[in-house]
């Protein structure tokens, strides 16, 4: 079944068009990566999906109802983790989880909520006024999971929170997930999408410019895998007709070692076979898929190097 539907979804803040024309079309229990770089139009899209902005033209649907309709019987239905959240500094967490849960008209315990997203009992029934950032997240995100609901928006889920928390996060989604949640995952870290998501949407200047698992986004845009192959010895007659291999997109050689870019994951057993057949002996073999940073950076034209965290891969 289908869980969030766009059509032709659009819109435009006077010249600057935020989202055109985007197309989605998201299943139940799918974790759906939304990424893109700063400014692709991540929140604008979240923001017409619940109805906080008005798209100029499009409609969209959430679990049946169309998001401009049923505001009501969606929002009750749906866990959101806004980018810009409000919680109230002088209140406890407790009292946040609470708040949430009569919201929704559910029965969830406070305190199992509190403890799935990793806030001590204590820190329950402090102030929020003297949460650090990453406890804000995670009651935030607390928050989200009450009444267990049927469709998860994430926006930036992982913002402040530390390797553990990155951790159970992800953990939370998965198990969202595997009870049929769909989990809507906008983010533009590269690492947080691929750990979790079934499926990508890249988005670009408003646009989506692929919709894909990483694996077929990886075949579709070729970014391929180098080969490299420890011979004993680089006759000529291996690396003149290297080229000609279907699939074969390089090569370098450094000493007895001969690197191949291979544009097609068949190509590599090709080259392979043509240096044997020329006469080399093939001592090791060291295979290196692209990186994503390449996929991500051919599709939305950007660095992503730049800015990025230890681990992290970041679209900035
Ligand atoms: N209220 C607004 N008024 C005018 N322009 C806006 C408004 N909100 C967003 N925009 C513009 O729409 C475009 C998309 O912004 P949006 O916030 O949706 O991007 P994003 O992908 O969420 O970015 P980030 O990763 O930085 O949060 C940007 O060019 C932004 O300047």
């Amino acid at each position: 079944m289908s869980v969030v539907v766009t059509n032709g979804l659009t819109k435009a803040y006077g010249d600057v068009t935020a989202i055109n024309d985007l197309n989605l079309d998201i299943d139940e229990g799918e974790v759906f990566g939304f990424l893109g770089p700063n400014g692709a139009g991540k929140s604008t899209t979240i923001n017409v999906l619940l109805d906080f902005v008005t798209p100029t033209a499009g409609s969209a649907t959430i679990l049946g109802h169309d998001t401009q309709e049923n505001t009501r019987e969606i929002h009750r239905r749906i866990g959101v983790l806004p980018e810009g959240y409000d919680l109230y500094d002088r209140l406890t967490g407790r009292r946040h989880i609470r708040f949430a849960t009569a919201t929704k008209q559910a029965d969830d315990d406070p305190a199992e909520i509190l403890e799935r997203v990793g806030l001590d009992p204590e820190d329950a029934d402090r102030a929020v006024g003297e949460y650090s950032k990453g406890m804000k997240q995670r009651l935030a995100l607390g928050m989200a999971l009450t009444g267990s609901p049927d469709l998860l928006i994430l926006d930036e889920p992982s913002a402040g929170l530390d390797p553990s928390g990155i951790q159970r996060m992800q953990e939370i989604v998965r198990t969202e997930a595997d009870r049929g949640t769909t989990v809507f995952f906008s983010s533009h870290i590269l690492g947080q999408v691929e750990a979790v998501c079934d499926r990508v949407g890249v988005l670009n200047h408003g646009e989506l410019v692929a919709i894909d698992t990483i694996e077929g986004l990886r075949e579709t845009f070729g970014s391929g895998a180098t080969v490299s192959l420890e011979l004993d010895s680089v006759p000529e007659s291996a690396v003149s007709s290297l080229s000609d291999i279907d699939g074969v997109t390089g090569y370098d050689i450094n000493a007895q070692r001969l690197a191949v870019q291979c544009g097609d994951p068949r190509a590599k057993a090709r080259a392979i076979n043509h240096v044997e057949g020329a006469g080399a002996t093939v001592l090791d073999i060291h295979v290196e898929e692209a990186g994503l940073h390449a996929l991500f950076d051919e599709l939305t034209g950007t660095d992503s190097a730049i800015g990025e965290p230890e681990e992290e891969g970041v679209i900035a």
